[in-house]
């Protein structure tokens, strides 16, 4: 294919995403600037990982949501940083396009900038992520201004921010009410002044992420945030039908894999049972 005709379904902009053949943080910034929307979602092994990156996902996050959708905790809390790196180490060799983005787990950066830098630098050191995001507004400016003085990009979570649950009262939208919304545009200018190349809005109503996505240079990514924000981000299992437990209501479902993983199980069960399989075909 011609390099016209690869960027030709994207109007034809030498920055639109489909001419991009390895994405840098950079990129998301002319997208943002060109008003292209860009997606992440989270990814936390080799096989979906080359899937999403494949289909044409500009951004893979390695959550710590990990905590609840590969590891079974209640909650993001419990989970640790090494129990993330090898996940992380397993996208990264599964992601040729996209850039993967490490996730800090609670308690592994709040500490002290120091803390957050150690942290991040074993991410990149021994899983080999482009980038880290950790949550926090302005309180984490001292970590934030660390990493990216140590060469680090970091993508900024403001809104609500899961593991700070017990301190904001649950799972509930921030930013409702004028000064809630000041708190996060205030959150966002923090993040940005301080180095952050992108930042996630969760769960803030619609009308306040698109005055946030206005204002502020860096993209905004947004989950439970309206259609305004340049990015969009889901956790894979929600998006694709496989997350057993309550699924958000900013969530829409794209496919439905557990059916389709349940209906092969109890099709394989069935046949050994029978005897269908293995058949001819599958014996030497
Ligand atoms: N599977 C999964 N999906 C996620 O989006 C996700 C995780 N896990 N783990 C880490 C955090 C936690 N997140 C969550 C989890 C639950 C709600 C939730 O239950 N929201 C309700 C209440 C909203 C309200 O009433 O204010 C909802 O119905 O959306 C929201 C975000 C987002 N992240
Ligand atoms: C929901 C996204 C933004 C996240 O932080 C995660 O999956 O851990
Ligand atoms: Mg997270």
């Amino acid at each position: 294919m011609s390099a016209e005709a690869e960027v030709a379904p994207y109007g034809g902009t030498p920055t639109g995403a489909a001419a991009v053949k390895k994405v840098r943080t950079h990129h998301l910034r002319d997208w943002k600037q060109a008003g292209e929307k860009f997606t992440m979602l989270t990814t936390y092994d080799v096989a979906t990982a080359r899937i999403f990156d494949e289909a044409g996902v500009d951004t893979l996050l390695v959550g710590d949501s990990a905590a609840n959708v590969v590891y079974g905790y209640p909650t993001s809390l419990p989970v640790s940083v090494d129990e993330l790196i090898p996940l992380a180490r397993a996208v990264v060799r599964g992601a040729s396009r996209a850039l993967v983005i490490g996730d800090l787990p609670f308690g592994s950066y709040q500490g002290s900038p120091e803390q957050a830098y150690a942290t991040s630098v074993r991410f990149m050191k021994e899983a080999g992520v482009a980038a880290i995001k950790l949550e926090g507004g302005v309180e984490m400016v001292p970590q934030i201004e660390r990493l990216a003085r140590g060469g680090i990009p970091v993508c900024a979570h403001i809104g609500f921010t899961p593991q700070s649950e017990h301190a904001l009262g649950g799972y509930r939208v921030q930013g409702r009410g004028e000064d809630a919304a000041e708190h996060i545009l205030r959150d966002a200018y923090a993040v940005q002044e301080a180095g952050a190349f992108a930042v996630v809005l969760e769960m803030v109503p619609g009308p306040v992420a698109t005055e946030v996505t206005r204002k502020v240079e860096i993209p905004t990514i947004g989950i439970g945030a309206g259609n305004q924000t340049d990015g969009q981000v889901l956790v894979w299992q929600d998006a694709f039908g496989l997350n057993q437990g309550r699924v958000p209501r900013f969530v829409k479902k794209y496919a439905d894999v557990a059916t389709a993983l349940s209906d092969g199980a109890r099709a394989y069960v069935a046949d050994v049972k029978s005897q269908a399989f293995p058949g001819a075909d599958h014996t030497f």
